[in-house]
C-alpha cells in the first residue's frame, strides 16, 4: 500500500504591521511564528497605515484588498495615531483600514480570551483572585452594531447640532455569532453569559435576548446566564471567575475586553483573533492594544500580546499544539518576569529562545 505525501506548499500570511508600536510588536510576534510554526509562511508585508496615508492619501486601495483577500491569514500590529491627532481625519485608519477588513473579510467573531496566567500581575485583591480561575473568552460580534457608522450630524458646527451614531443588529448577525458563541461554551466549561443592556436598549436587546435563547434550545447542556453591561463592570472587577464565555454585541465587546486585559495582568498581554469562521476569507489576529504613541519607537511595548496573537493564528489554522506550545512558553516567561523593563526584542528573543 502507497502513502500519499503531499508536498507543504507555504502559508501565505499577509503582514500590516501598521502604525506605532505595531511593527515593534510584530516583529517579534513574527520572530516567534518563524521558530514555533511547523508550517512556512510565505509572507506579503502591506506598508497600510498613517504614514502611508500622509504620504499618498491611501488608506486601504481595492487593489490591496483584493489581494489581501487571497492570503491564508493576516496579522496586524496595530493602527491609528494619538488619540485626536490633528494629523489625521477622525477614524480614518480605525474605520477606513482596521473596521474596514474586519468588515469586508466577514469577521464576525472577534475573539478575545482573557487567562490570568500564573506569573501575570492583577490589580485585584487577593480576596476576590481567591474566588477561582480567570480564565474567560469574550465572543464579540465584529461586523455590526454601533461599528457600522449608520449615523451623520446635521448643522455641523452650529449650536444646533445634531449627530447620530445608529446600532444595526440584524437577526443574521446576531444569531450566528451566538451560535459559535454557544460551540465553545460547549468545548469549554459550559456556561454562557449573555451581555447587553435590555433594560434600555430596548429593540437591540430585545433581538439579542430572544436569539439567544432559541440558540440556547440546540444546547441543553450549556448554562445561560445574562447581565447588563454596567453590572459586568462591577463583575469584572469584583468576581471574573464567574465568567466562561461572554457573548455581546461589538461596543460592549470593546470596553470590556479592555477591562478583562487590565485585569489578567495587563493590555501588553491581550490577544485576539477577528475570525471568519465560514473561511469564505482570511481571519485576521492582532493584540487587544492599539499603537500606543506615548509609547512608540521606544523598545517599551510588551510584544506578548501580539505573540499570542500569532498563537491563536496557528490554532485558526489547525497547528492547535504549535500554538499550546507558544502559551507553555509565554507561561514560563511570565512567571520569571520581574519587572526590569525589558525591551520589546528582549521579550521577544528569550520567548523565541525558549521555543
Ligand atoms: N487594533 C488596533 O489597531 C487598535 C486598537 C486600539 C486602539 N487603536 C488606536 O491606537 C491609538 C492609541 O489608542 P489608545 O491610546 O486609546 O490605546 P492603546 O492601547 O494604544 O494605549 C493605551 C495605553 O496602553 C499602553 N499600551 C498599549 N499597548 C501596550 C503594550 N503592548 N505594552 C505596554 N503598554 C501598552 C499605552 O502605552 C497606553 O498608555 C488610537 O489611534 C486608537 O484608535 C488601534
Ligand atoms: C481601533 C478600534 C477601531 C478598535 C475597536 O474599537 O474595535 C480597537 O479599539 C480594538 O479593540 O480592536
Ligand atoms: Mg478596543
Amino acid at each position: 500500500m502507497g502513502v500519499t505525501v503531499h508536498p507543504t506548499s507555504p502559508l501565505r500570511l499577509a503582514v500590516i504591521p501598521g502604525d506605532g508600536i505595531g511593527p515593534e510588536v510584530t516583529a517579534e510576534a513574527l520572530k516567534v511564528l518563524e521558530v514555533a510554526s511547523p508550517v512556512k509562511f510565505e509572507q506579503t508585508r502591506y506598508d497600510l497605515g498613517a504614514e502611508r496615508y500622509l504620504a499618498t492619501g491611501e488608506v486601504l486601495p481595492d487593489s490591496v484588498l483584493a489581494e489581501i483577500k487571497e492570503h491564508d491569514a493576516i496579522l496586524l500590529g496595530a493602527v491609528g495615531g494619538k488619540p485626536n491627532d490633528p494629523n489625521l481625519p477622525p477614524g480614518i485608519l480605525e474605520r477606513g483600514l482596521l473596521l474596514k477588513l474586519r468588515f469586508e473579510l466577514d469577521h464576525y467573531v472577534n475573539l478575545r480570551p482573557s487567562k490570568l496566567f500564573p506569573g501575570a500581575v492583577s490589580p485585584l485583591s487577593d480576596a476576590v483572585l481567591g474566588k477561582g480561575e480567570i480564565d474567560f473568552v469574550v465572543v464579540r460580534e465584529g461586523t455590526e452594531g454601533l461599528y457600522v457608522g449608520n449615523g451623520g450630524s446635521m448643522r455641523t458646527g452650529t449650536p444646533a447640532e445634531v449627530a447620530t451614531e445608529v446600532s444595526l443588529n440584524t437577526a443574521y448577525g446576531v444569531e450566528r455569532v451566538v451560535r459559535d458563541a454557544f460551540e465553545r461554551a460547549r468545548r469549554r466549561r459550559r456556561k454562557l453569559t449573555l451581555v447587553h443592556k435590555t433594560n434600555v436598549l430596548v429593540n437591540a436587546g430585545s433581538l439579542w435576548w430572544r436569539i439567544t435563547q432559541d440558540v440556547a434550545r440546540d444546547y441543553p447542556d450549556v448554562a445561560v446566564d445574562y447581565l447588563h453591561i454596567d453590572a459586568v463592570m462591577i463583575f469584572m472587577a469584583t468576581d471574573p471567575a464567574r465568567f466562561d464565555v461572554i457573548v455581546t454585541d461589538n461596543i460592549f465587546g470593546d470596553i470590556i475586553t479592555d477591562l478583562a486585559a487590565a485585569i489578567t495582568g495587563g493590555i501588553g498581554l491581550a490577544a485576539s483573533g477577528n475570525i471568519n469562521p465560514d473561511r469564505t476569507y482570511p481571519s485576521m489576529f492582532e493584540p487587544v492594544h492599539g499603537s500606543a504613541p506615548d509609547i512608540a519607537g521606544q523598545q517599551k511595548a510588551d510584544p506578548t500580546a501580539a505573540i499570542l496573537s500569532a498563537a491563536l493564528l496557528l490554532d485558526h489554522l489547525g497547528h492547535a499544539d504549535a500554538a499550546a506550545r507558544i502559551d507553555e512558553v509565554v507561561l514560563a516567561d511570565l512567571s520569571e518576569r520581574d519587572g526590569s523593563g525589558r525591551r520589546t526584542a528582549e521579550i521577544g528573543d528569550a520567548i523565541a529562545a525558549r521555543l
